[in-house]
């Protein structure tokens, strides 16, 4: 086996804001890559564990980080001579904690990447968006990560691929330089919108397998979301500026099947809870870890409406959601109980010539059923 790296002397010097599952398996990640690392975590006890003991418990139970990890809640010290900066908060937190932190970020040459995987909830606006707006600074600077990752997997060094994303080439290719090790590969784009997406969609229709799962239905049920869950998907970001090939790649349908699979998932997870009967608060209380796609349904389908695309998982799991459909009935509904036959339409480009009077006025038949409500629009 390849002997671990040790930071050298002229290793990259990288602060991650975040020590949650993913933060501190990404620190790990870089570290392991020969990457110099600094986490900054919220609460003193977690950064003191992170930094003596080199664990994380409550995240990766049973996990040995790198010796060189260090971790402070004094966020100056954690950015202090930082060459990129990584963040991996909850998305609902992100702009809370970018005011907190401008004055130390706006400025400066240093590339920031989203680890995140979720919109804000009040704007619908994607991470890499949020960060543009708070910190006012050159969207070059700004990249993102996404991709088949579950953080425990990684964690234990199992191999895996990622995508690193920005509009600029050179920071996505300067990210990527330093986020691989012999575990970790990550691949580059230019697809900011797309990469971002993909990993927001996907949750949704983790949400929606899990639902299923905790119903007891099979795999076909499953085999059936997650096809057509792909095509909503792809649908959804095209309309809203991303290639399709992304959506085909690691941060589309790679993560599709990794969280959509994995009992480690936590939007999996969630869903399988309101499956089997808890109710939406129930399932919120039982989570002690962060499952985006709750959060991201109802403006992915505000977008969705704005952009006259036709999301008909996505509505069925806000209808669990709301308690306004029982988790039985999602699967006749998988793209449309309209009576006439479809074509099984598997390419977006399909999607025009007629495509989009169909989608409207499904969404016309949807709202009478759901007496006048419609699904997103809230
Ligand atoms: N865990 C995973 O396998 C992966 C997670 N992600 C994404 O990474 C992001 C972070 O998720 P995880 O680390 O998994 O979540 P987590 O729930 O494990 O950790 C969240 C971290 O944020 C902190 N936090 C909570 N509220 C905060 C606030 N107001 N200000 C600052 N920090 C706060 C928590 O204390 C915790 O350290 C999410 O967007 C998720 O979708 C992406 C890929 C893989
Ligand atoms: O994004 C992930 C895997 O790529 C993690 O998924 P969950 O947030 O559902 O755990």
């Amino acid at each position: 086996m390849t002997p671990k790296r040790m930071p050298a002397e002229s290793a990259t010097r990288t602060a991650i804001i975040g020590a949650g599952s993913w933060g501190t398996t990404f620190g790990k990640i870089l570290a392991d890559g020969g990457a110099q690392v600094t986490m900054w975590a919220r609460r003193p006890e977690l950064a003191q564990e992170i930094s003596e003991a080199k664990r994380n418990s409550k995240y990766l139970p049973g996990i040995n980080l790198p010796r060189s990890i260090a971790a402070t809640p004094d966020i100056e010290r954690a950015l202090e001579g930082a060459q990129q900066v990584y963040l991996s908060v909850p998305s609902q937190t992100l702009r809370e904690n970018l005011r907190t932190f401008r004055p130390l970020l706006a400025e400066g040459e240093f590339p920031i990447i989203s680890l995140m995987k979720g919109v804000e909830r009040a704007s619908g606006l994607r991470m890499s968006q949020v960060i543009e707006q708070e910190l006012g600074c050159d969207p070059q600077r700004i990249a993102v990560a996404s991709g088949p990752n579950l953080a425990l997997e990684i964690a234990r060094e199992q191999p895996t691929a990622a995508v690193i994303a920005s509009r600029s080439q050179e920071t996505a290719d300067a990210v990527a330089r330093t986020a691989r090790n012999r575990y970790f590969r990550s691949f580059v784009n230019t697809d900011v919108i797309g990469t971002e997406f993909g990993g927001v969609l996907k949750n949704l229709i983790a949400v929606a397998i899990g639902i299923v799962d905790g119903v007891g239905y099979g795999e076909n049920t499953k085999a059936s979301i997650i096809t057509r869950g792909l095509v909503e998907m792809t649908d959804f970001a095209v309309a809203n500026g991303a290639r399709p090939e992304t959506l085909q790649g690691l941060a589309g349908l790679g993560d599709l099947i990794a969280t959509c699979q994995s009992p480690l998932s936590r939007n999996n997870t969630a869903g399988r809870l309101l499956g089997q009967g808890y109710g939406f608060q129930d399932v919120v209380k039982q989570m002690n870890q962060t499952a985006e796609g709750l959060a991201s349904v109802a403006p992915i389908l505000q977008l969705a409406h704005e952009a006259d695309v036709y999301m008909p998982i996505v509505e069925q799991v806000k209808m669990v959601l709301d308690g306004r459909m029982d988790p039985r009935d999602i699967a006749p509904h998988l793209t449309t109980d309209d009576d006439t036959p479809q074509e099984e339409r598997t390419n977006h480009e399909q999607a025009d010539g007629g495509g989009a009077l169909r989608r409207a006025f499904q969404r016309a038949l949807d709202q009478l059923r759901n007496g006048g409500r419609s699904a997103g629009g809230h």
